[in-house]
């Protein structure tokens, strides 16, 4: 993973963040990833997400005795940000306790994500903090997005 920071398939410019500042969003999201919770799964994550003013909003996964309405990590930190006032954003770093392979957004966050556009950054972090970076477009190609609901007919 060392030399991951460089984009692999990527041809299309992300917005460039600062090599600190992503060192900062990757430890936040593991400080978020300890407050998880997930009696169900086990299974830690956390997630912290930068907005273009230097904010930084961090989210955990919150499982539910009613399995399916718990909500991932990612959903959480992009929520909080949107309700204090956020929309557009430059980066978000997932951690998770997988020492082996980088924590991978499911596609309804990756979905949640492309809302805000698809220009922006996202860390697939292990705990070492290596990671690969990845834009939203790479990780949910053709999407549909609020655009798309512009030619609709009532
Ligand atoms: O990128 C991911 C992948 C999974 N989870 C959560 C959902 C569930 O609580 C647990 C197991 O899937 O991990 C996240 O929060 N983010
Ligand atoms: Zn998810």
């Amino acid at each position: 993973m060392e030399n991951c920071k460089e984009k692999t398939n990527g041809t299309k410019s992300v917005v460039d963040v600062d090599d600190n500042i992503i060192r900062e969003l990757i430890y936040k999201s593991q400080e978020a990833k300890e407050f998880a919770y997930c009696p169900y799964s086990k299974f830690r994550v956390g997630a912290a997400i930068l907005t273009p003013n230097g904010t930084i909003f961090t989210g955990c996964n919150v499982e539910n005795a009613c399995y399916n309405l718990g909500i991932c990590a990612e959903r959480v930190a992009i929520s909080k940000a949107v309700s204090e006032g956020h929309r557009s954003f430059r980066a978000i770093a997932i951690a998770s306790d997988l020492n082996e392979q980088i924590i991978s957004p499911c596609g309804g966050c990756r979905q949640f994500m492309r809302e805000f556009g698809t220009n922006w950054s996202v860390y697939l972090t292990k705990p070492d903090g290596s990671y690969l970076p990845m834009s939203v477009e790479e990780l949910l190609p053709v999407s549909f997005g609020p655009g798309d609901l512009k030619g609709r007919k009532e």
